[in-house]
C-alpha cells in the first residue's frame, strides 16, 4: 500500500527540483483520501448523514482518482494544479459550510504554504488571496449580521493584514527556492560540460566517448567507428613548438567536425588521436566517411604544413563489447600506419 503511494519516479531523481513536489503531492492525496474515508464511514455509521456522506465520498474518489493519474502520467505540474485546486475547494467549502465559525478560518493558513510551493509563487500568491478574502468576506458578513459567533471589523483588518504578510513571506521564500534551485542547475550543467569536454578542442573526451560508446552498445543498433592520428605530428611539435602543435590540433578538429554531419559522435582519444561513432552506418559507408575526412586534411595546409591522418575502421558485431570494438579499430589505424599513413584501413 505505502509503496503504491511513495512510488519512486525515475524522472525525478533526488537533486531534481521536482523530487519534494512529487513528495508533498503523495502525501497530500493520501492525507486527503484517509480524511474523507473517515469521514464517509462517519457520516454513514454515526451521523446517518447520507448526502454529507456522498460528498465525501465524490473527495475520495477524486483523490484516489489523481494519485492513480499521477502515478501513471508523472506529471507534476498538472497534479500540482489538481492538488491546490481540490484542497483549497475542500478548506472554502468547509469555512462555508460552517458558516465561517472562527475556528475554522485557521485552515485558510494551510494555503500559503501548499500553493507557493505546489505552483510557484504568482498563482500561490492568487489563491492565498482568494481564501483569505473568502475569509474576510464571511468575517464581514458576521460583524454585519451580528451573529452570535460574530467577528468583529477589526478582525476582518486582521485577516486582509495576514493575508497580505502571507503573501510577501511565502513569495520571498519560494523565490529563495526556485533561485537556488535554478543556480545549482545551471552549475550542475557547467561541470558536467567541464567533465566531459577536452579542455584544448572543445570536443567531447575519452571519459564521455565511452559512457557514449557503452550506452550505445546497449542499444542493439548498427554502429561502425573511426580511429585516427594525425601522421608524424611530433614533427609539428619539435619544428614549431608546442604552441603550434596545439593550434594545428584544434585545426584538425574544427575542420573534421565540419566534415561530420551531426549524427556522428566525435571526441578526442588523447594525444593526437580522435575516434569517431558512426550509428546506424555500415562498414561501407564509415569507410567513404573515412575517405573523406581523410582527403580534406591532406587537401589544404594547416598551420603552414601539409598535415595527413591515418584512419582505422571497423563496424559493430554482434557479440562486442566496448573493448573488442575499440580494440579492433586500433588495429586498423595500426594497420593504416604501417601500409603508409595518410589511408583508411579496415578490421
Ligand atoms: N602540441 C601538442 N602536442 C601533443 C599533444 N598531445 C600529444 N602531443 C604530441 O604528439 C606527438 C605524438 O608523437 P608520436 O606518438 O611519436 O607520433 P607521430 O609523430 O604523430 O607519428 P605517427 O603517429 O607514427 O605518424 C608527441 O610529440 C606528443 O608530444 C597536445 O595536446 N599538444
Amino acid at each position: 500500500m505505502f509503496k503504491f503511494w511513495y512510488k519512486e519516479f525515475p524522472q525525478y531523481p533526488k537533486d531534481h527540483e521536482d523530487f519534494w513536489r512529487t513528495r508533498l503531492i503523495a502525501h497530500a492525496l493520501l492525507l486527503c483520501s484517509t480524511f474523507f474515508a473517515i469521514l464517509t464511514l462517519l457520516n454513514i455509521i454515526y451521523f446517518n448523514h447520507y448526502d454529507i456522506a456522498l460528498l465525501d465520498f465524490i473527495g475520495l474518489s477524486a483523490s484516489l482518482a489523481i494519485y492513480v493519474w499521477f502515478n501513471k502520467t508523472a506529471d507534476v505540474n498538472k497534479t500540482a494544479w489538481l492538488v491546490i485546486a481540490m484542497i483549497c475547494t475542500i478548506v472554502i467549502s468547509f469555512i462555508i459550510s460552517v458558516n465561517g465559525a472562527s475556528y475554522s478560518l485557521f485552515w485558510a493558513t494551510l494555503i500559503p504554504p501548499l500553493a507557493f510551493f505546489l505552483v510557484g509563487r504568482n498563482w500561490g500568491s492568487i489563491f492565498t488571496a482568494i481564501t483569505f478574502t473568502v475569509c474576510a468576506y464571511i468575517a464581514y458578513l458576521h460583524s454585519q449580521q451580528s451573529l452570535p459567533t460574530s467577528i468583529s471589523i477589526g478582525a476582518v483588518f486582521n485577516i486582509v493584514e495576514v493575508a497580505i504578510a502571507h503573501i510577501l513571506i511565502f513569495r520571498f521564500y519560494e523565490k529563495t527556492r526556485s533561485c537556488a534551485y535554478a543556480n545549482l542547475a545551471k552549475k550542475n550543467q557547467e561541470i558536467k560540460k567541464i567533465a566531459e569536454t577536452d579542455t584544448l578542442t572543445q570536443l567531447y573526451n575519452r571519459d564521455k566517448f565511452e559512457q557514449y560508446l557503452l550506452a550505445t552498445l546497449k542499444t542493439q543498433r548498427p554502429l561502425a567507428m573511426i580511429m585516427l592520428d594525425i601522421d608524424f605530428f611530433k614533427l609539428i611539435n619539435d619544428t614549431h613548438g608546442h604552441l603550434i602543435g596545439d593550434k594545428a590540433l584544434v585545426a584538425v578538429a574544427e575542420r573534421l567536425q565540419q566534415q561530420l554531419n551531426s549524427n556522428a559522435f566525435f571526441a578526442r582519444w588523447g594525444g593526437e588521436e580522435f575516434v569517431i561513432i558512426l550509428p546506424e552506418q555500415s562498414l561501407r559507408q564509415a569507410v567513404d566517411i573515412a575517405e573523406s575526412l581523410r582527403n580534406c586534411i591532406a587537401s589544404f595546409p594547416i598551420q603552414g604544413e601539409q598535415l595527413t591522418i591515418s584512419l582505422g575502421v571497423t563496424e559493430r558485431q554482434p557479440s562486442d563489447s566496448i573493448y573488442n570494438l575499440i580494440e579492433r579499430a586500433d588495429k586498423a589505424l595500426y594497420k593504416a600506419k604501417q601500409q603508409g599513413r595518410n589511408r583508411v584501413e579496415v578490421n
